[in-house]
């Protein structure tokens, strides 16, 4: 039997699967269109699932998704997501944003030349038996000033489509910067410019809270009279009932939608006007985009199930395939950093504080920050930790994470030191890698020692004086705990010192006790990472 199964749904290219097909310990299961309660009483089988738009991934179908690691879109927009319930549950989300861009830009290309032609209504007419040549007279896109809102991927892409047919462009998208938009060829504008002067709009953003009936009645109030109208982003930009009334008012020319907010949809008041053309959802279907989204996805669940980089994640922040060759040896080490804090510390914490020495702080250091709060979380909390929910879950219980890069790293390549605010004090910790994946832990409290994070630890705080080594050891030689390795490290002669030592199994909490009773031992901790 495979060791992970994948659900694709919503009919996603089976050519494309061929990346998960390859694996041996992977099993895919081609789903059909399900309920939300129907997918939820089977999401518990699943270790990862591909869908399109069409699937909804709500709270409910995440909450019975026990082993779901990943939800793939094959596809850019993850409206149909519910991201916040996916990290809470620590499935990532990744997309695939590149595949579709050229399908869904010659669709606004076509319906924008539809549009300016009336071809579907011509060739409606002529099918039904009506050779009309008066009805169709349509208007040059030479010339017209095309308005695009949302400068992305698809945008730009538009605009270079849009040059070529002689067009002038004007955009608008806050996130871009004016140089990067006259790089285009794109005069940068406001939205009141763009909606005002534009004889073609066009939208291309993500549906966001910010997104939703962006073009509403105060927008279509101020457009030309004439202006023709293309959705082929996400239904719910546009209000549909506001372009409805400006249509029949005679205000909008024509309005092209491949999206609406409903679907799948059959009704609409706006499929009674002439003017109008509608698609259904047909952007990205394209043989190569399906075949370019199904494939990307398929590759980044391969790698997520068998814990590789997955690069276009949308709930955590990716990294630089380049940055995580270098900081990839650092990440176990971090998590074990966080482990042995979580075991050492003593009461309420309310800060983690990361610091990055030597050459990993030139790196981006993000993923290495999140990889000690899951080593730290994971044996505090009941439920399951990840890279996805570990930021989440810290921050849902107060507990404040400082990351800071510095300068040197006391010798040492890089180092990583990990403090631990509580509400009893501040301890801290330090690890480096030697040759380049050895983990070590290297100080404690500002102790030295060389202690390889692993397996089962004992830490002992003692007096710096004869009789303290031996004792520990008797007893635990007693107990029939075999020593694999032990350090001392200690500030000055007499003073207070630390002790660590590797055992070969769990300690007793009897055997803690006993050491503890020796004269000149301070404290005790078990550490089991
Ligand atoms: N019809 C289809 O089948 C189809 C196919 C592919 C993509 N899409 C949709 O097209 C849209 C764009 O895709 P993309 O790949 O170009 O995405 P993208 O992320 O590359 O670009 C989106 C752009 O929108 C801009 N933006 C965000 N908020 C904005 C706002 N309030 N006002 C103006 N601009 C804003 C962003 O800065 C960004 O430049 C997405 O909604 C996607 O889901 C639809
Ligand atoms: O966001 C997208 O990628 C498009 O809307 C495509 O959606 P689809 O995969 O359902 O066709």
């Amino acid at each position: 039997m495979a060791k992970f199964k994948v659900l694709a749904m919503d009919d996603v290219a089976p050519e494309g699967l061929e990346p998960l097909y390859k694996e041996s310990d992977i099993e895919v299961v081609i789903g059909t269109k399900m309920t939300e309660d129907e997918l939820s009483a089977v999401i518990g089988e699943y270790d990862a699932m591909i869908v399109r738009s069409a699937t909804k991934v709500t709270p409910k179908v995440l909450e019975n998704a026990s082993k779901l690691k990943i939800v793939g879109r094959a596809g850019v927009g993850v409206d149909n997501i519910d991201l916040d319930a996916a990290t809470q549950h620590g499935v990532l989300v990744v997309n695939a944003p590149d595949g579709n861009t050229i399908a869904a830009t010659e669709q606004t290309v076509a319906l924008m030349l539809s549009l300016a032609r009336n071809i579907p209504q011509a060739a409606t007419k002529l099918k039904n038996g009506t050779w009309d040549k008066n009805s169709f007279v349509g208007v040059e896109l030479r010339g017209k000033k095309l308005g695009i809102i949302g400068l992305g991927r698809i945008g730009s892409a538009v605009a270079r489509r849009a040059q070529a047919l002689e067009m002038d462009i004007i955009g608008y998208d806050p996130y871009i910067s004016a140089e990067k938009a006259a790089d285009m060829g794109i005069k940068l504008a406001t939205l009141e410019e763009l909606l005002k002067t534009a004889d073609f709009i066009t939208v291309h953003m993500p549906k966001t809270k910010e997104t939703s009936n962006m073009l509403n009645e105060q927008a279509f109030a101020v457009m030309k009279d004439g202006v023709r109208i293309i959705n082929c982003a996400r239904g719910g930009i546009i209000d549909e009932a506001v372009l409805y009334k400006y249509m029949k008012s005679g205000k909008v020319a024509g309005a092209a939608l491949d999206v609406f907010e409903k679907e799948p949809t059959t009704e609409s008041p706006l499929f009674e006007l002439n003017n109008f053309i509608a698609t259904p959802h047909l952007g990205a279907s394209t043989e190569e985009a399906q075949l370019n989204v199904a494939i990307d996805v398929a590759k980044e669940i391969v790698n997520a199930l068998h814990d590789d980089v997955v690069h276009n994640t949308v709930n955590v922040p990716s990294v630089n395939p380049e940055v995580m060759v270098k900081i990839q040896p650092y990440l176990k080490l971090a998590e074990r950093l966080g482990k042995f804090q979580a075991q050492l510390v003593e009461g309420r914490v309310n800060k983690l504080e990361i610091i990055y020495n030597g050459d990993l702080a030139q790196e981006d250091v993000k993923p290495v920050t999140t990889a000690v709060l899951k080593g730290f979380l994971d044996p505090i909390l009941q439920e399951s930790v990840n890279y996805v929910n570990a930021p989440l879950l810290a921050k849902n219980r107060g507990i404040t994470v400082e990351q800071t890069v510095g300068g040197e790293a006391e010798g040492y390549a890089s180092l990583i030191t990990l403090k631990v605010i509580s509400d009893k004090g501040e301890k801290a910790v330090c690890g480096t890698l030697f040759q380049d994946n050895d983990p070590r832990i290297v100080m404690i409290d500002g102790y030295r020692i060389d202690a390889i994070p692993e397996g089962n630890m004992l830490y002992i705080p003692h007096m710096d004086k004869p009789r303290i080594i031996g004792p520990v050891g008797t007893i635990i030689g007693e107990h029939n705990i075999n020593i694999a390795s032990m350090q001392v490290g200690r500030k000055e002669i007499g003073g207070k010192a630390v002790m660590m030592l590797s055992v070969d199994c769990p300690v007793p909490d009897e055997v803690l006790k006993a050491i503890t009773e020796i004269d000149g031992v301070l404290d005790i901790k078990f550490i089991s990472l």
